[in-house]
């Protein structure tokens, strides 16, 4: 058990009495707390500086800059949690994938995964292929203090999609082809991805993170019939490897309204989701004993300050009767946000919330 978790009959640790952390276990929260999933990234100048010359994931696996970059919109925006700097293909890479982030285009996958024999490209991952991301994270906890560290992971579904269609996908063909086509080889490939991540969300946890985020970015392109059938067991041996950590778990995907009910059955704590739908309906088809987060469209920043605000009434409105509400947006912060537009909404907030 790490420091921020609070063993039976120990005093709780400041960061386990966060804003974030309560909301996340649906207890009473002094404010509304607020992340934003992409808050570290190209929308903030000094992100760019940093980044300079240096690829994406090269720079994910640097500590010192892991845990600067990290830290930047915590710095900057006031918010009530980190979200450790990396990226979902960054344990691939670590087990010797050949794949590249290319820049305006996302991950690409020199040699995508369609056959059995390809499956022999997925070995385990272990604490040292990514002995960066423990040192980065304990840099992280000591500069933190009572901030809470989220730690995160492709969820398999989503990784499979790069891995199969070899690249960022619309139709997401060849990864439906596989599904439909040899479910047993989809089986084994979901069940094999489902092993790295949870190796590597375990890294995460035991180096000190006080939460984990299960991106399923694309899952929404899946019929609920299909998801139940084909990704959902995957997901949930993801959520099964680290419930017995004790932190909580968030599930996040894009377009994935008719979802949010297996997603939340797949074994999260908390349900992410996206502007689509409002957030007393989610929490209907979420069903009791769960918070919810999200869910401002990342859009509507680039609008007026008052139209921000009256559309972030709309979210804390149709989070009114929520047990738990962590404020994040629908999804990640677009590349080209004024920065100061997100500072300003974390603020308000946290004033509209206060108590
Ligand atoms: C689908 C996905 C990816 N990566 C991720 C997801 C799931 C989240 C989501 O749904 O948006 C997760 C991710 N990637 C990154 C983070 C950092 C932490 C944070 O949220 O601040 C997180 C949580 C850094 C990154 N990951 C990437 C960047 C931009 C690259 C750069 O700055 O050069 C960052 C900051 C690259 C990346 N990596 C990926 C894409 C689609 C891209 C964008 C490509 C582009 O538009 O250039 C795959």
């Amino acid at each position: 058990m790490s420091a921020n978790h609070s063993p039976a009959g120990q005093q709780p640790t400041a960061t386990y009495e966060s804003a974030f952390l309560k909301a996340c276990r649906r207890e009473p929260v002094p404010h509304r707390p607020v992340w934003f999933m992409r808050q570290a990234g190209r929308s903030l100048p000094e992100y760019l500086k940093v980044r300079e010359g240096i690829p994406m994931l090269e720079s994910c696996m640097r500590p010192e800059l892991v845990a600067e970059i990290t830290l930047q919109p915590v710095r900057r925006h006031n918010v009530d949690a980190a979200i450790y700097y990396s990226d979902i293909v960054v344990p691939l890479k670590a087990i010797g994938i050949d794949l590249e982030i290319k820049p305006g285009v996302g991950p690409v996958v020199q040699n995508p995964i369609r056959t059995r024999a390809d499956l022999a490209q997925l070995r385990d991952l272990t604490p040292e292929d990514v002995s960066y991301v423990t040192e980065a994270i304990g840099l992280l906890t000591a500069e933190l203090g009572a901030t809470p560290l989220i730690g995160f992971a492709g969820a398999p579904f989503t990784l499979a999609s790069y891995l199969v269609e070899g690249g960022p996908s619309k139709n997401h063909e060849h990864t439906k082809a596989l599904m439909y086509g040899d479910p047993q080889l989809w089986a084994d490939l979901l069940d094999r991805l489902a092993e790295i991540t949870s190796a590597f969300l375990k890294v995460q946890i035991e180096a000190g993170v006080s939460a984990v985020q299960l991106f399923d970015s694309w899952v929404g392109a899946l019929a609920p019939a299909d998801y139940r059938r084909s990704v959902m067991p995957a997901s949930t041996k993801v959520f099964e490897a680290v419930a017995s950590y004790g932190v909580p778990r968030i599930h996040f995907g894009v377009g994935t309204g008719e979802l949010l009910g297996l997603m939340g059955e797949a074994g999260a704590d908390v349900v992410g989701v996206d502007w689509r739908v409002p957030l007393d309906e989610a929490a209907r088809r979420v069903g009791p004993g769960k918070a919810l987060q999200g869910n401002l469209d990342p859009a509507v920043l680039f609008s007026t300050t008052e139209a921000v605000q009256a559309k972030t009434r709309e979210v804390l409105d149709a989070a009114a009767g929520l047990e738990g509400h962590v404020f994040n947006l629908g999804h990640g912060v677009l590349p080209t946000t004024d920065p100061d537009a997100l500072t300003r909404l974390v603020e308000y907030v946290h004033t509209q919330t206060a108590r």
